[in-house]
């Protein structure tokens, strides 16, 4: 378990970082984001339009609607056009006219909004599962799976709402431009010394709480450690019920949970208190307004009517634009992690070239190699040079932690050396195609993982177009049809969560299966039938030997009775070779590996070299 990302301070997330977060998801669909400000700007217009609307009914209500001027003038020249008579009648039907095409728009505003906000969310979702697939595994033993998973999963629905909102604000901002826009024509110093008034609120308010990027940036963090703490109780079930575990992930949840619901809490109290206030100071505006109105801008009735109706209609708007820009502030804190976490992800790519390796391949060799993990302190492997070349068994025998298992990772390019280089028939297997390249080797690790499908599923994931016969073949040479009728849908049998439905033994059986169904030059068996009984172990390898493919294996072990027949056995200490030889030199030559032989010798059957494995 890991506690993901380094939170970063959001004091230090610029306003750059925020807006370039905003235009990527522009940049993502430009004509969507268009078309939505376009049709924003039409609801705005369309809302002032309707505004204006009482300017002609008071005229005509007061007198008949005889010689009008004004704005009200624009409205009669308008009808005249459309050939519609200025009767009262028909300035209401205008009036219903032009609201219901204001809220169709309001309506395709939303729509294109959810189709945006939807489409970014899956478009970050792909992109980060692609980019994980594609990034070097030591990103995974850096970052562990929590950041991706709560990035994917979570991170990624606050990050689009944040669209939604943002459409919102673009939306509100128009519709007060409009409203706005009409009051300032009613009476220009009024309405400009109420802007004023209204936005050094909006303001003063918003700086009286903490900022809402802040807030959310403490629930986008307790997110992250909720993720993180229930994966590691449910992954971990077995160990944590084993090692009574319960109580410790207990209240590491609950601390987690209350981290996240106090910021939660802090964050709907400020969003309500900011809201009430907003509404109050609205209130109180608009009624020093009527009185500013009425004694003041000496406005007629009709226009004091209108300038009082817009400001009606403006304040709560304003009021909600200030708690729209406060949730998206509290909002933006996801999308600009999801972002950063993207960018992150994608820099880690595994780094291969295009070249096709030629099949079969003939020899791998190791020159020199040197390697460290990045997320270790110190050397790992040390100068190590060997050569496997096809229908050859070399061995690796050696205490545990000796880097035995890392020199199968660095051969199928899991991890890149940091010396020296590995080459398959004399080109750097860096210089393949990444695909072409693990298609040439098959590895069977100490744990291998099996899909939570079927045994099926499981056997042919390295290579989907085998043949039932292939199948068949491989799982008679692993000994998997010895289990096979004791599943209940035999290759149909789905397998569990990492096989939990068979036994260890079973599972390294199936892997090894697996890895003889795969089409491969160069099999690596990592310790791969050490939960094998001795017995059975021996008919597995002597299966493997007496294939006709050719394989280059390269065998790891502690149970040295499976290496004795290889043709090079390398035994390693400390990250280096130090004996290399058949067995019957080593043997002879009395040094680490005839020390090691004698002692598995005198211990019973199935005795292991070194603690590990
Ligand atoms: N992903 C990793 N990150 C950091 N260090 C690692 C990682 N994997 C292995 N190591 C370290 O590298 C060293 C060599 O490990 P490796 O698994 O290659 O040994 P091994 O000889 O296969 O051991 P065993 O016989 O126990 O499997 C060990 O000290 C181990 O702690």
């Amino acid at each position: 378990m890991t506690d993901s990302t380094p939170p970063e301070d959001h004091d230090a997330v610029s306003n750059r970082e925020k807006l370039a977060a905003i235009r990527e998801v522009i940049e993502y669909r430009p004509s969507l984001a268009v078309g939505i400000v376009a049709l924003s700007v039409l609801v705005g217009a369309m809302e002032g339009i309707g505004l204006g609307f009482i300017l002609p009914i008071v005229t005509v209500l007061q007198d008949g609607g005889g010689d009008p001027s004004g704005a009200t003038r624009l409205f009669l020249d308008a009808y005249a056009l459309l050939g519609i008579p200025f009767t009262l009648e028909y300035i209401v039907a205008g009036v219903g006219g032009v609201l219901a095409v204001r809220y169709a728009l309001g309506v395709c505003v939303a729509w294109l909004a959810a189709i945006l906000n939807a489409g970014y969310r899956r478009h970050l979702r792909v992109e980060s599962y692609d980019a994980a697939l594609d990034a070097r595994t030591a990103y995974f033993d850096e970052h562990g799976s929590d950041e991706l998973l709560n990035a994917v999963l979570t991170q990624t629905s606050y990050a689009s709402r944040a669209i939604t909102r943002i459409v919102r604000a673009v939306k509100t901002t128009l519709v007060c431009a409009a409203y706005g826009f009409i009051a300032f024509l009613l009476a220009p110093r009024l309405m400009a010394a109420t802007g004023v008034v209204l936005i050094s609120f909006m303001f003063v308010s918003r700086y009286a709480f903490e900022s809402g990027y802040g807030v959310g940036d403490r629930i986008a963090r307790a997110n992250e450690r909720v993720q993180s703490v229930l994966q590691a109780g449910i992954q971990g079930i077995r160990e944590v019920k084993l090692f009574g575990l319960e109580s410790e992930l207990r209240a590491e949840f609950r601390e987690a949970v209350d981290r996240h619901t106090r910021a939660s809490i802090r964050k709907q109290r400020d969003q309500t208190a900011l809201a009430n206030l907003n509404q109050f100071f609205a209130a109180a505006t608009v009624f020093g307004l009527i009185y500013l109105g009425a004694r003041v801008a000496s406005l007629s009735l009709a226009g004091l009517g209108v300038f009082l109706f817009a400001m009606f209609r403006l304040a709560p708007r304003l009021s909600s634009l200030n708690g729209l820009a406060y949730d998206i502030d509290n909002d933006l804190p996801h999308l600009v992690r999801t972002r950063a976490f993207l960018a992150r992800l994608r820099g880690d790519r595994e780094d291969w070239g295009d070249e096709s390796v030629d099949s079969p391949v003939e020899r791998v060799e190791f020159r020199g190699v040197g390697f460290g993990y990045s997320t270790g302190d110190g050397t790992v492997l040390r100068d190590v040079s060997f050569a496997v070349e096809r229908g050859e068994f070399v061995a690796f025998v050696g205490p545990s932690g000796a880097g035995k298992s890392t020199i199968a990772s660095l051969l199928a390019g899991l991890y890149r050396p940091n010396e020296g280089d590995i080459s398959a028939d004399g080109v750097p297997i860096e210089r393949f195609s990444v695909d072409e390249w693990r298609d040439r080797v098959a590895v069977v690790g100490q744990t291998p993982h099996l899909f939570n499908e079927t045994l099926r599923y499981n056997l042919t994931v390295g290579n989907r177009d085998a043949s039932d016969a292939t199948v068949a073949e491989a799982c008679r040479i692993a000994r998997v049809t010895e289990f096979l009728d004791d599943l209940p849908d035999g290759y149909d049998t789905v397998l569990g969560d990492d096989g939990v439905r068979l036994s260890g033994g079973q599972r390294q059986r199936v892997a090894i299966a697996r890895a003889l169904v795969t089409d491969a030059d160069v099999v690596v068996l990592d310790e791969a039938t050490s939960e094998l009984d001795s017995h059975l172990e021996a008919e597995v390898h002597a299966g493997i030997e007496r294939l006709d493919r050719d394989y280059a294996v390269v065998g790891i072990a502690h149970r040295l009775s499976t290496v004795t027949d290889a043709d090079a056995i390398h035994v390693m200490e400390d990250g280096a070779i130090v004996e290399s030889g058949t067995h019957a030199e080593l043997v002879t030559d009395e040094g680490a590996y005839a020390d090691l032989y004698a002692a598995q010798m005198e211990q019973p059957s199935g005795a292991t070299l070194g603690a590990g494995g």
